[in-house]
């Protein structure tokens, strides 16, 4: 019978910002351990654990840590809003800060914990010019060549972002996958549509690449509110209410800060045979 009080295999923990749900791998001080075989497996709700994106942190020279992030399909993401807020707490807890510095693919990034217990993330300058989203071709990312007249912006990963009246009315699951693979972003997109419910909010629902629908997606809420400002639909700062509850979105002079709750369910072990099967 297996000894529950010393566990073997590999330590994660889940977390979720909003039910944009993590597994976390903590490879400080050692290798990396993620392959897209194991991302896939332990993506899978019924065979694996279960996770929108897998956060594997790592030790930098830079910053306090580094952080890489897979989706559930097994692909790689540039960035991740949320998974950074989580992990940035856990973090701050480890090394008894209030705030640490990190490095992910898209580069130094900063996150704080607020007096109300909220984390802020600074996912840095969002990237406007087409080259940088990327997308295909030179192409106005303000008003893309599109049905439905989106908008491109980058934060560290591509986002093409849909105003329309009601996007409640949106048959998210219909058409999420059609714009995810549009040829115009050669990397794929991550979806947002999102309507005006007030001068400073949005109502947001996301398809996310390599994830499908989520509950929520902070570089999402980062993108749109990005694109509400320049089309001219808002001022800086905003809330976005997506379906897993809301995040504060503030475009400052240093970058885009993002605003909400974390949450860090359990930890749990996964088994040497488990890992054995997905190199
Ligand atoms: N949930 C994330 C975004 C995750 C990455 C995305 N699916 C991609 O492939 O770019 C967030 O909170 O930002």
């Amino acid at each position: 019978m297996m000894d529950m009080r010393a566990p073997s295999g590999l330590r994660f923990m889940k977390m979720h910002g909003l039910g944009n749900d993590f597994v976390v791998i903590d490879s400080r001080g050692g290798g990396a351990v993620t392959t897209p075989a194991l991302a896939r497996a332990l993506g899978d709700r019924n065979r694996g654990v279960g996770f929108d994106q897998l956060a594997e942190i790592r030790d930098s020279d830079k910053a306090d840590f580094a952080l890489d992030f897979w989706n559930s399909d097994g692909s790689r993401a540039g960035a991740c809003g949320n998974a950074t807020r989580c992990v940035s707490d856990y973090m701050m807890t480890v090394l008894g800060r209030g705030a640490v510095s990190l490095v992910t693919a898209r580069g130094a990034l900063a996150a704080l914990r607020r007096d109300d217990g909220l984390v802020s993330v600074n996912m840095g300058q969002p990237q406007t010019d087409w080259a940088d989203v990327p997308l295909a071709r030179a192409v106005d990312t303000l008003h893309l060549p599109l049905p439905g007249d989106p908008v491109a912006v980058g934060m560290g990963n591509p986002h093409c972002v849909f105003f329309v009246p009601d996007a409640e009315a949106v048959d998210l699951a219909g058409v999420g996958r059609g714009h995810e693979v549009d040829p115009l972003f050669p990397q794929a997109t991550n979806v947002e549509f999102a309507s005006l419910t007030a001068p400073d909010r949005l109502r947001l629902r996301v398809w996310e690449r390599g994830a499908g629908i989520t509950l929520a997606c902070g570089s999402g809420a980062c993108a749109v509110a990005v694109a509400a400002h320049q089309r001219g639909l808002t001022g800086r700062r905003v809330v976005l209410d997506m379906d897993g509850g809301a995040l504060e979105i503030d475009w400052r002079d240093d970058g885009v800060w993002m605003t909400g709750p974390v949450a860090h369910v359990f930890d749990g072990w996964l088994t040497p045979a488990f890992l054995a099967a997905y190199p």
